[in-house]
């Protein structure tokens, strides 16, 4: 059915209507009936365009056409009625089995198929793709519509009468070629001759009003949804010689078709003047700009930041036929950020809303997430000038300077609050506190679920100034601290707490208010290391970000169950998620150019996932009933969680190992130390060399079943 529908359009001369409002003639060359699109395209300034038109959008257009579909299909099914009796055509000659099928009149296909095509023409949405193609086919018939005869023959291209039944007089469009039919080796110089005489006089310009924003990203966009615009490589142009010169030229293409693209958005970025909304999760994006090496390297970007809370990504990609062309995704967020916010913007749009939900008596988490170098540090911790950063500049220090504001409010004065602040950093799992020279300290829990981390320094602080000094000290001990196995810092988790307690420090939290500078989310998808501690560290990235992203949909489905247990980082931070007063935000930082794209993607759709729960439970259950089917998004961005689960094990098990031997060494020292005679503990020590040898075996057995179970995954 549905290739008899293609047959019966491709190849039909109609009219299209662009984005900008103007209406042209493009010609058909594909179209699918289950997802009622039809694939047109045209010539316009040397360049084969393309689009994909709704089937009902075009029908509205040109309303000769389903009087035509009806037309054909009347005759063809008169057709086969009556030579019902005759004895079939013979069968065609292989050779020509592709040409004759390009051509000839398509199969018949019942009255009911065509009520059914009629109805869903009817009733479904407008244009949501466009695209422009390589120009290497036969070119199509051309809008305007051609005032030269010759030029009409030379394109070996009939105009079908909507009206009439005969179709398909020009050369098999190359969609339609078979998979193993050679391609031309070149465009026939004719044909190329023709696109060159034919070419339309130039399109006039873009009317001044552009389109309305809703045009851009209309609700029905909502994620997934997707326009595809292209440009095609025009056929007489060589490409540029020398290094890096293919690259150059495909890249220079797709900054074309990216900037075509963004003339049509109207632009509306977030001010200071815009209405803050209460969230209780709140998700946004920040776009920062490009630094001195990108520049230099004259990358592309390709994210663009229409409207508040609007961000596009014009991912480039290739078709199996080498075609380039946009692939342009729309995600809606909370806000969006275009690369000119400043930190107080963003501030006063994410953590500045938070601030009073703790003096409230609640919880708040404030996220940085992103790859690295996408501008997380430079967010929380402030701008840098040079090496140099300014802490007085971030999300950390601007929390801290409302919380002295609302500390001496008089709606707050008789809670008697004190602030205390804390600094540490989640690496591979351990907890380091950076205001106490980079400490190891132990994450527990007692039999009331609640997490402690052990010997954690919590410093009074009276002045939003001496939170200042503590960030300076404890993003230095950040950096100084690294080690060859954490060369920088987005392998690991920073969090700073603001806790505010009443007179009784030990037992009386009032509110806490974390603001978490997460790993660089890249390295949870990075799967090619062989080096085992960069797997484990990947590993523990992984699992960190998967158990954070399910503890905020936790929250935002007012669930019972939290899986805090599932890592370091949620265990640290459990009480931000439970409470009907815990309130979370979370900034996805992406970097603007084309070769980070990859990551952007990975970014937003983790962010999108993190908002599609929040608070509405009529949502909740959509999102939970999808759950199932939504779960292959979710391996693009984390991709075999099994073995980084199995390598967590692995490294557990040998972390006992270790254990063990620290033990036995302990033992045997303090048996050297003791008074007691040898012989008296020598029993003692065999019995404890039994023991351990024992142990040390089981784990040793468990570590080599994990490895041979991981080699199956
Ligand atoms: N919005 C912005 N405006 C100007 N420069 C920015 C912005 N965001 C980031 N940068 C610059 O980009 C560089 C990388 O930023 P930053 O260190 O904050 O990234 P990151 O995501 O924290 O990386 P990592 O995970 O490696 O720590 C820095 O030089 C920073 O100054």
């Amino acid at each position: 059915m549905e290739t008899s529908l293609s047959r019966l359009l491709v190849g039909l001369s109609v009219k299209i209507i662009r984005s900008d409002g103007r209406v042209h003639l493009a010609v058909v060359k594909s179209a699918d009936v289950v997802k009622s699109i039809v694939m047109v395209e045209w010539n316009e300034r040397k360049i084969c365009r393309g689009k994909e038109v709704d089937l009902s959008e075009l029908c509205s257009l040109n309303p000769e056409l389903l009087d035509h579909i009806k037309n054909v299909t009347n005759n063809v099914a008169n057709n086969a009625a009556n030579n019902a009796t005759e004895p079939p055509p013979p069968a065609p000659d292989k050779k020509y089995e592709g040409r004759l099928r390009s051509s000839r009149i398509p199969a018949p296909f019942s009255s009911p198929a065509v009520t059914n095509a009629e109805e869903s023409v009817a009733n479904r949405s407008q244009t949501r793709q466009t695209g422009v193609f390589q120009a290497q086919a036969p070119p199509p018939v051309l809008a305007p519509v051609p005032t030269s005869e010759s030029t009409e023959a030379n394109l070996e291209t009939v105009h079908v009468d909507l009206h009439s039944s005969s179709v398909f007089t020009h050369p098999a469009p190359v969609r339609q070629r078979r998979k193993n039919e050679a391609k031309p080796a070149e465009t026939p110089s004719i044909a190329r001759e023709s696109i060159k005489e034919n070419e339309p006089e130039r399109m006039p310009p873009p009317p001044a009003v552009k389109c309305r924003r809703k045009s851009v990203a209309p609700p029905e966009m909502h994620k997934g949804s997707k326009r595809l615009s292209c440009v095609a490589k025009p056929p007489d142009i060589q490409p540029k010689r020398g290094k890096f010169g293919e690259v150059y030229k495909a890249n220079h293409k797709f900054s074309e078709m990216i900037q075509d693209f963004r003339e049509t958005l109207e632009i509306t970025p977030l001010s200071t003047n815009d209405q803050i909304e209460p969230h209780r999760i709140c998700v946004c994006v920040r776009k920062r700009p490009f630094n001195k090496p990108e520049m230099n390297r004259k990358e592309i970007d390709v994210v663009s930041i229409p409207g508040k809370g609007v961000l596009l990504v014009h991912e480039p990609k290739q078709k199996v036929d080498l075609t380039k062309y946009l692939d342009n995704q729309v995600f809606h967020f909370d806000y969006s950020f275009n690369e000119t916010a400043t930190n107080d913007l963003v501030y006063k749009f994410t953590a500045k809303p938070l601030v009073q939900s703790i003096f409230e008596g609640g919880m708040a988490t404030c996220f940085a997430y992103g790859q690295t170098g996408s501008g997380k540090t430079h967010t929380m911790g402030g701008d840098f000038i040079g090496k140099q950063q300014n802490n007085a500049k971030g999300i950390y220090a601007l929390a801290a300077q409302d919380v002295f504001t609302h500390i001496n409010h008089k709606r707050y004065a008789n809670l008697e609050l004190s602030v205390y602040v804390s600094f540490f950093e989640i690496y591979n799992g351990k907890v380091y506190d950076l205001l106490n020279k980079k400490t190891k300290l132990r994450v527990l829990e007692d039999e009331r679920q609640q997490v402690q981390v052990v010997g954690l320094e919590e410093v009074y602080v009276s002045s939003s100034e001496e939170v200042i000094k503590l960030i300076q000290m404890g993003s230095s001990c950040r950096t100084s601290g690294q080690t060859s196995a954490n060369t920088n810092s987005s392998r690991s988790h920073a969090i700073l707490q603001i806790a505010l307690r009443r007179s009784d420090r030990a037992t009386s939290l009032h509110g806490k208010f974390s603001l978490v500078d997460l790993a660089g989310n890249e390295r949870g998808t990075d799967v090619s290391s062989n080096d085992r501690g960069t797997l484990v560290e990947t590993a523990e990235i992984n699992r960190s970000l998967l158990a954070l992203k399910e503890c905020i949909r936790s929250l935002g489905m007012n669930s019972d169950h939290i899986p805090f247990r599932m890592s370091t980082l949620t265990k640290v931070l459990r009480d931000s998620f439970i409470g009907v007063k815990s309130r979370t935000c979370m900034i996805a930082m992406v970097s603007p150019g084309m070769t980070s794209c990859e990551y952007t993607m990975n970014t937003l759709r983790y962010a999108d996932r993190v908002k599609e729960l929040k608070g509405n439970s009529k949502a909740n259950e959509a999102v939970q009933a999808q759950e199932p089917l939504e779960s292959s998004t979710e391996e693009e961005s984390f991709v075999d969680t099994s073995v980084y689960d199995s390598i967590s094990r692995v490294a557990e098990l040998e972390e006992k190992v270790y254990g063990q031997f620290q033990k036995a060494n302990e033992f045997y020292n303090a048996m050297g130390k003791s008074a007691y005679n040898i012989e008296e503990g020598l029993p003692d020590l065999v019995d404890y060399a039994k023991t351990f040898f024992e142990t040390v075996q089981a784990l040793q057995t468990a570590i080599n079943e994990e490895r041979m179970a991981r080699e199956s995954y």
